[in-house]
C-alpha cells in the first residue's frame, strides 16, 4: 500500500528533505534530520496529531517527547513541505499515522474538565491553559471546561452530569476533587451510569496519589504524561469503598488512614504553600512525636498470608489481560448503588487486631479490582526502624516482609477510637474526617478510570 512507504518532507528551515517511515514492528515513526545525524524515533503512543494541508502541501505532526531520559515530557511539532513526488499520498499517509497513533482509543473525545484554581500551589489554571489545553485541542478533543468556584462545586456538577454526553471527566487538581466527583456520582439519579464515566486526573494538587498510581513514580507528577493518558488511556474498572460513619455513607477511592500517615497528610494542610515538601516536613515532625495510634481495628479477613498475596500479584503481572468484567448494571430501574453487606453490629467472622498500632492505612495499590481492601497496620517500633522502613522500605520490599507490619486483604474493616488521645487524625482520600467509629467495605469495580495499563503502575517489590 502506498501509505506504507516513506514520505519525503523538507522540514522548516532545512534544505535537504527528510524521510519519515512507519516502523510497525517497534511501533515508532522514524526520521533523521540530516544524513549523518542520529535517527529520531517517536512512539505512535506519543503522537498527538498529524495533519496535511492539501492547498499548501504542508505536513504537521505534533508529538510529545522527553529531552533527556529523566526529564518531563514536552510537546513538539515537526512541520514542513511534502516533496512533490509524495503529495498525492500525503493525505492518506497522515491519516494512516493518526490511525496508528490512536489504535484502540476513542478519537475526538468529549471531555468535561474541572479545574480547581485553589489546588496545590495555585497553578492549576495556568498549567491547564498553557500546557494541557493546547494538547487536547490539537488532538481534536471537544472541551467543556469549568473552573470550580468553591468546595462542593465539583460534587454538585458530578451529581447532575448528563449521561451519554462525555467520554471522560478530567480533573485538574489533587485527590480532593476526585473524591468530590466520585461522591457526586453517588448522589446522581442514575449513580451506576454516572460511575461508568471514566475519570482522568491531571496532577495539579499537592496530594496526587491517584495520578501516581496510574502513571507511576516517573510520570505521576507530569501533566503532559497525564494529558496523554486522557488521549490514549483505556477504561479500567476499580474497586471503590463505602465509608460509613454515623449512618452516613461516603465513597472513598484511594486511602483511609489514621495515625502517622494521616497526620502527615491532613495535619499539614495549612502548609500547602510548601507544595510536596509539606509531606516531608510532616513526616519528620511525626518522627519526633512518635505517638502510637489509639484505635481498635477489626476486619473481615480475606487473607493475611503474605506469600499468597505475592502469588496473586505475580499471576496478575504475568497475565495482564486478566482484568475482571465491569460491575453489571443492576436490574433496579432506579440504577441504585449496591446496599451495604455488613452492618455495624455484624461480628460474625470479624477479627480484632490485638497489637497496638503506630499507624494504619488502607489502600488498593496492588490490584485495582480484586474486590478486597489492602490494609497495612504498622505496630509500634523504635524511631530508627521507622525512619529506614518508611523512607525506602516500600520501594525495596523490606516493609512488606517486616514482621512489625501486618498486611491484610479484607472485605471490610471497622475502626473504634479508644478513649485517650484527641490529636490523632483520620484522613479519607486525603480529606480530614472526625475520628469517630467507622466501617469500610468494598464495592467491587464500581469506579472507572482512564489508565495506560490495566493495573495501577506503582508496584511494590515483594
Ligand atoms: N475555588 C475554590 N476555592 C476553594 N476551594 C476549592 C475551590 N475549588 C475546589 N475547592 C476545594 O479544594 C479542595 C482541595 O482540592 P484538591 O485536594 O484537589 O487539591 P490539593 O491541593 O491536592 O489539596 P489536598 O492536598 O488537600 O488534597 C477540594 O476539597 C475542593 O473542595
Amino acid at each position: 500500500m502506498a501509505v506504507d512507504r516513506p514520505i519525503h518532507v523538507v522540514l522548516a528551515g532545512k534544505k535537504e528533505d527528510t524521510s519519515l517511515t512507519f516502523e510497525d514492528t517497534t511501533r515508532v515513526l522514524r526520521w533523521f534530520l540530516a544524513p549523518k545525524s542520529p535517527v529520531v524515533d517517536v512512539s505512535y503512543r506519543n503522537v498527538v496529531a498529524s495533519t496535511f494541508r492539501e492547498d499548501h502541501h504542508h505536513l504537521e505532526i505534533s508529538y510529545v517527547s522527553r529531552k533527556a531520559k529523566n526529564s518531563p515530557y514536552v510537546i513538539n511539532k515537526l512541520q514542513g513541505q511534502v516533496k512533490e513526488s509524495d503529495r498525492d499520498v500525503a493525505g492518506e499517509w497522515s491519516r494512516a499515522l493518526t490511525e496508528r497513533a490512536y489504535e484502540g482509543a476513542r478519537r475526538n473525545p468529549r471531555l468535561k474538565v474541572l479545574v480547581n484554581p485553589k489546588s496545590g500551589v495555585g497553578k492549576a489554571v495556568k498549567t491547564f491553559t498553557a500546557v494541557i489545553e493546547p494538547i487536547l485541542r490539537t488532538a481534536g478533543c471537544l472541551l467543556d471546561v469549568v473552573h470550580t468556584t468553591r468546595s462542593g462545586h465539583a460534587h454538585e456538577i458530578a451529581s447532575q452530569i448528563p449521561l451519554d454526553t462525555y467520554d471522560a471527566v478530567v480533573i485538574v487538581s489533587g485527590d480532593g476533587l476526585i473524591h468530590e466527583v466520585f461522591n457526586g456520582f453517588a448522589d446522581h439519579s442514575k449513580p451506576r451510569k454516572a460511575f461508568a464515566i471514566p475519570l482522568a486526573p491531571i496532577p495539579a494538587g499537592s496530594g496526587n496519589a491517584l495520578s501516581l498510581n496510574l502513571l507511576g513514580l516517573k510520570d505521576g507528577f507530569d501533566c503532559v504524561a497525564a494529558t496523554m493518558n486522557i488521549l490514549k488511556g483505556k477504561r479500567m474498572n476499580v474497586d471503590l469503598f463505602s465509608f460509613t460513619q454515623n449512618g452516613k455513607r461516603t465513597i472513598s477511592f484511594m486511602t483511609q488512614s489514621i495515625g502517622m500517615v494521616a497526620n502527615i497528610d491532613v495535619g499539614t494542610d495549612h502548609l500547602r504553600w510548601m507544595g510536596d515538601a509539606r509531606f516531608t516536613y510532616g513526616f519528620l515532625r511525626e518522627l519526633v512525636k512518635m505517638k502510637p495510634c489509639p484505635v481498635e481495628l477489626s476486619y473481615k479477613a480475606d487473607t493475611l498470608d503474605k506469600k499468597m498475596m505475592v502469588e496473586g500479584l505475580k499471576e496478575r503481572r504475568d497475565y495482564p489481560g486478566k482484568a475482571k468484567p465491569p460491575l453489571q448494571p443492576t436490574e433496579d430501574k432506579d440504577d441504585r448503588l449496591p446496599s451495604l453487606k455488613y452492618s455495624n453490629h455484624d461480628a460474625d467472622g470479624w477479627t480484632v487486631h490485638k497489637k497496638p498500632l503506630m499507624d494504619y492505612m488502607a489502600f488498593p495499590v496492588s490490584l485495582p479490582d480484586d474486590g478486597v481492601i489492602d490494609i497495612v497496620a504498622r505496630g509500634v517500633s523504635a524511631r530508627g526502624n521507622l525512619l529506614s522502613s518508611t523512607l525506602d522500605g516500600w520501594a525495596n520490599g523490606q516493609e512488606f516482609w517486616n514482621e512489625n507490619v501486618t498486611y491484610i486483604k479484607a472485605r471490610a474493616f471497622r475502626i473504634k477510637p479508644l478513649p485517650a488521645d484527641t490529636q490523632t487524625r483520620l484522613a479519607i482520600d486525603g480529606e480530614e474526617f472526625p475520628l469517630e467509629e467507622f466501617q469500610v467495605e468494598v464495592i467491587p469495580r464500581l469506579g472507572t478510570l482512564l489508565s495506560p495499563q490495566d493495573h495501577y503502575a506503582i508496584e511494590f517489590k515483594v
